[in-house]
């Protein structure tokens, strides 16, 4: 379905933030990317969005394809009339307005009875924000803002949701409860999904495939079992044994993934 083959992605003409990833994600498949600040987790979904210009960066080198298409320069309208919905970082909505408000702008592109009925089906999936469908988005909690956000993307159709660390600023309870909707959502919908987080205990509790970026590198690909079952994963990203500060730099040191 969505398939990223050795890209790299430059900000300003300068910065090398992906140097040559690879990835898929396959029909209804769920995929994780996890790495640490800066590791290009972002980028990647950008890239993969057509948002690149828009953060004055740009694919250097390699291809996007999505639904067989080549989608490596394409704006984000065509992207996402194709299916691909991208979540970004941060919340982005609009503070200002009301969750309806949001609700009908993100769906500008279905018919007033579909448009209708999708909205229902949001504020029935999520109650909360029914409660709160009249106030200022601004003012919604951190989780309240997150299954918004969610209620966004349902309302393009999605086909494959890229959502880049849902789990930010959020309680562990918040976290564990956002999982479980992205979950149902797709099995529900039969949605492929990219999950892009630093917190990796969450996001493997709902992902068949898993890869690690750093330093806009993939250093890891396997299956959630091979990510439970590799030592580095472990120790780095689900900090399964405590490893003190000193000791991890002295083991980074040791230990280079290319
Ligand atoms: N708009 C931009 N202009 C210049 N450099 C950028 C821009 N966005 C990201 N970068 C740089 O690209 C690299 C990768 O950043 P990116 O945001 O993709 O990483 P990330 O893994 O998403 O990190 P985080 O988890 O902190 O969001 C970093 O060195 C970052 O400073």
């Amino acid at each position: 379905m969505l398939l990223v083959e050795n890209l790299k992605v430059v900000y300003r003409g300068v910065i090398l933030a992906l140097q040559g990833v690879s990835l898929r994600v396959g029909e209804k498949e769920a995929v994780a990317l996890l790495g640490p600040n800066g590791a290009g987790k972002s980028s990647l979904v950008r890239a993969v969005a057509g948002l690149l210009p828009k953060f004055e960066g740009r694919v250097l080198d390699g291809h996007i394809q999505f639904l067989d298409q080549d989608t490596t320069h394409a704006p984000p309208e065509r992207v996402s009339a194709l299916g691909l919905t991208a979540v970004l970082e941060g919340r982005p909505l609009f503070r200002y307005l009301t969750p309806v408000e949001n609700l009908l702008a993100a769906g500008h592109r279905l018919k007033g009875r579909e448009l209708k009925e999708g909205i229902e089906e949001v504020f029935a999936r999520f109650p909360r924000l029914y409660e709160r469908r009249n106030e200022q988005a601004g003012y919604l909690s951190g989780g309240e803002q997150q299954m918004l956000l969610l209620g966004m993307a349902l309302l393009t159709r999605p086909r494959l949701l890229v959502v880049d660390e849902p789990s930010l600023g959020l309680a562990p309870k918040l976290v564990e409860e956002v999982m479980r909707t992205l979950d149902g959502l797709r099995r529900e919908k039969g949605l492929s999904l990219l999950l892009v987080e630093q917190n990796a205990r969450a996001a493997l509790s709902l992902v068949e495939r898993v890869y690690v970026l750093e330093q806009g590198r993939v250093v890891f690909e396997g299956s959630r079992e091979e990510a439970e079952k590799d030592q580095d994963v472990m120790e780095f990203y689900l900090g399964k044994e405590v490893v003190g500060f000193r000791q991890a730099k002295r083991y980074r040191r040791r230990k280079r993934w290319v």
